[in-house]
């Protein structure tokens, strides 16, 4: 019997250890394209022909673009796997993929206690103005004249969290470190065990009451723009935004708009709608604190990221099934 084809969409930077354990299972293929259009033809070239898992990482979007229904009829019809390293996977059209019987994976979990840690420090950061002072320091001129507005404490504000899967739980566990009192919207309300105290709302009553909002939901076509101009207009006058899911569940354009008008007084930002584009209006704000999608920038965490990934492709390999297929897919793994 011929051995399994395993596609490697990107690199694997870390668990050096563990992929090597997939070489002794399945051949490994690596495209030689460097843009869509070459990959396409590449597939069409019979060169991934017999591949029944892919690996993929997020900067091979650079290689494949969007895993969407074109793509899919390029590749081969033995493709049935797509484990993705990441835990936001809307790069990927899960539709077309079901469509297409392919069943796809990402790494929930592995990156929750990472991006809960960049998103407390947006929070403080946002929260105490601390861009403006490390700007005027940085310009030589120590906290600046005028100096920045005095900033304000965690301790007794509300947290509203949109969505409160894993790294939602992770933020509001660390929030509650700092005294404050979370509050959550999520598709489901959560059971006690999970919901830890935190107290389940609307999304208006979220966004209408929240002294802090952070941004925790994925990115896909029912939550792009979640908030927008007339979310915006209902929030607390003055609200800090964090945001380390997706740029594109907010409207950048809009955001802008609320933080000139005074509605919003700063954001925290991992994320942009067109990375690595960044609306000019943010990059001339001096009160924003904004840092390049790095919310799982560290060697742990990507180690447990790659790990995770290459669980998924082991087990696809050997069983036929994945360890963590995503949510939308569920029913298919009965
Ligand atoms: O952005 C990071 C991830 O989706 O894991």
């Amino acid at each position: 019997m011929s051995r399994p084809k395993v596609l490697l969409l990107g690199k694997i930077d870390h668990a050096h250890d563990a992929w090597s354990t997939i070489a002794d299972i399945a051949d490994v293929i690596k495209p030689k394209s460097t843009n869509r259009a070459d990959f396409i033809a590449e597939c069409q070239s019979g060169a991934l022909d017999g591949i029944s898992v892919a690996y993929r990482t997020f900067d091979s979007v650079s290689i494949t673009g969007k895993i969407d229904s074109e793509l899919l009829d390029a590749l081969p019809k033995t493709l049935k796997f797509m484990c993705h390293n990441g835990a936001g996977y809307d790069q990927i059209d899960v539709q077309a993929c079901t469509a297409h019987n392919v069943h796809v994976s990402n790494t929930p979990t592995a990156v929750d206690a990472a991006t809960a840690d960049v998103t407390i420090w947006l929070l403080i950061g946002a929260l105490r103005n601390l861009p403006i002072g490390i700007h005027a320091l940085r310009a030589g001129k120590w906290r600046g004249s005028p100096p920045p507005a005095l900033g304000h404490d965690p301790e007794g504000k509300i947290l509203g969290i949109l969505g409160m899967g894993g790294i939602g739980r992770n933020v509001a566990a660390k929030a509650r470190a700092f005294g404050m009192r979370i509050r959550y919207h999520n598709r489901s309300r959560l059971s006690p065990e999970l919901e830890e105290g935190a107290e389940y709302v609307d999304f208006e009553t979220l966004l209408r009451e929240s002294d802090v909002l952070s941004l925790n939901l994925p990115l896909n076509p029912s939550t792009r723009h979640s908030i927008a101009a007339p979310q915006f207009a209902l929030m607390k006058p003055g609200i800090v935004i964090v945001n380390t899911a997706r740029g594109a569940v907010m409207d950048e354009a809009a955001l802008v708009d609320a933080l000139a008008s005074g509605q919003v007084s700063s954001v925290g930002l991992d994320v942009y709608e067109n990375e690595p584009e960044i609306h000019p209006g943010l990059l001339a704000n001096p009160s924003v604190l904004l840092v390049p999608h790095m919310g799982t920038w560290t060697q742990e965490t990507q180690q447990k990221m790659e790990e995770w990934t290459i669980d998924n492709v082991r087990i696809a390999v050997k069983e036929g099934k994945l360890k963590s297929i995503v949510p939308e897919q569920k029913a298919l793994e009965a």
